[in-house]
């Protein structure tokens, strides 16, 4: 049995379909990212998981529990750990008084380990709280009872890089216990560290689930350089270094079509998805004043192997992926790099 199946699982809030014909499975032990732009109905999956929402349609079950029988799921629920997107504590309460609350209510085994970890304020009042701190105390609670599932909206946000590396750590050797973690993010790179799988929705619809290597080799790095002297154009033209994209530099391309002698640059930007060695070699003897390599949007890459040409032209996703096979079709058949490369 797997930890999470939905099956057609529907939301429709009636001017938006926040889950359109949902299906997939989760399996026991695996971290599991659901990815998708803001809105994409990451969070509405998520509630309906948790029986805070009904579905329209479909159903699911998560621990064999059916979601759609109150007191079947809250059975489920002693070994769920859930952490919402904004989880709204008692203000006036301390965070010792949200701890000792939780423990009465779901029992506490690992409240101390948990809080050295992650070392929330608990002696301040929950309304003096950073978004950081209510972060860190929703972490203790999720996991304080120690839950075969924890379900997480969002988990790091707010989270400064060591907390986010603390959290990753934590969630890895949760995972060696055998304990299972469904996440949403839109943060590749978080997504990339942690898991197995992903899924990814976009506008209600379930784009692809596949494990997480099929989708970093498709994610591309933002490359931005400045040199002290003029590099020539076609150092990191499509044409002869595969895997650039969108390449834009100091000079526009009119002004390179008219005059040769102005083929060169010192400042440029494009999104790479090629061999990291040939793009080494690139950058070898070219002066570099500066250079950042960050992970692509999220919102990119969307664009780029799961939205069609006419989306890259006008800027907005594609309307006409319709499920997982549909969003793979997309990648091979249509959706080509808009800077016309290789994406090898
Ligand atoms: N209670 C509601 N009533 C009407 N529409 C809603 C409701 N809740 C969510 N929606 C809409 O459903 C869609 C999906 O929202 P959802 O919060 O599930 O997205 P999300 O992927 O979690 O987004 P984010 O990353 O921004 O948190 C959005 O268009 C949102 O406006």
């Amino acid at each position: 049995m797997d930890v999470i199946e939905l099956a057609g699982l529907t939301k429709d809030y009636g001017e938006v379909v926040a889950n359109d014909d949902v299906t997939f499975s989760v399996e026991r032990g695996e971290i599991f990212g659901y990815l998708g732009p803001n809105g994409a109905g990451k969070t509405t999956t998520i509630r309906a998981l948790l029986g805070l929402i009904s579905p329209t349609d479909g159903t699911a079950r998560v621990l064999g529990h059916d979601i759609t029988d109150e007191s079947d799921l809250l059975e489920g629920k002693r070994d769920i750990g859930y952490l919402p997107d904004s989880p709204s504590f008692d203000e006036g309460a301390t965070g010792r008084d949200v701890l000792e609350l939780h423990a009465r209510i779901k029992g506490d085994e690992r409240s101390e380990e948990l809080l050295e970890l992650f070392d929330p304020p608990l002696d301040r009042e929950v309304r003096e709280y950073s978004h950081g701190n209510v972060r860190k105390l929703g972490l203790v609670l999720t996991f304080m009872h120690d839950p075969e599932l924890v379900i997480l909206d969002e988990p790091t946000s707010g989270l400064d890089p060591l907390m986010q590396q603390r959290f990753a750590e934590f969630l890895r050797a949760e995972r060696k216990r055998g304990v299972t973690a469904f996440f949403s993010s839109h943060v590749l790179g978080e997504v990339r560290r942690l898991c197995d799988r992903v899924a990814i929705i976009r506008e209600g619809q379930l784009v692809t689930v596949k494990p997480v290597e099929s989708l970093l080799d498709r994610s591309g790095k933002v490359v931005r350089l400045r040199t002290a002297e003029p590099v020539p154009f076609d150092r990191f033209d499509p044409s002869s270094l595969a895997g650039v994209h969108d390449l834009e530099t100091s000079l526009d391309r009119e002004e390179r079509a008219g005059d040769d002698s102005n083929t060169a640059f010192t400042e440029c930007t494009f999104t790479f998805t090629g061999d990291v060695n040939a793009l080494v070699d690139r950058l070898d003897g070219i002066g570099l004043l500066d250079l950042s390599i960050e992970e692509a949007p999220l919102e990119d890459i969307f664009m780029r192997f799961y939205g069609t040409e006419d989306d890259v032209g006008a800027g907005r996703p594609s309307d006409n992926i319709s499920g997982s096979e549909a969003g793979d079709k997309q990648v091979g058949d249509t959706a080509q790099p808009s800077g016309g490369g290789d994406d090898a």
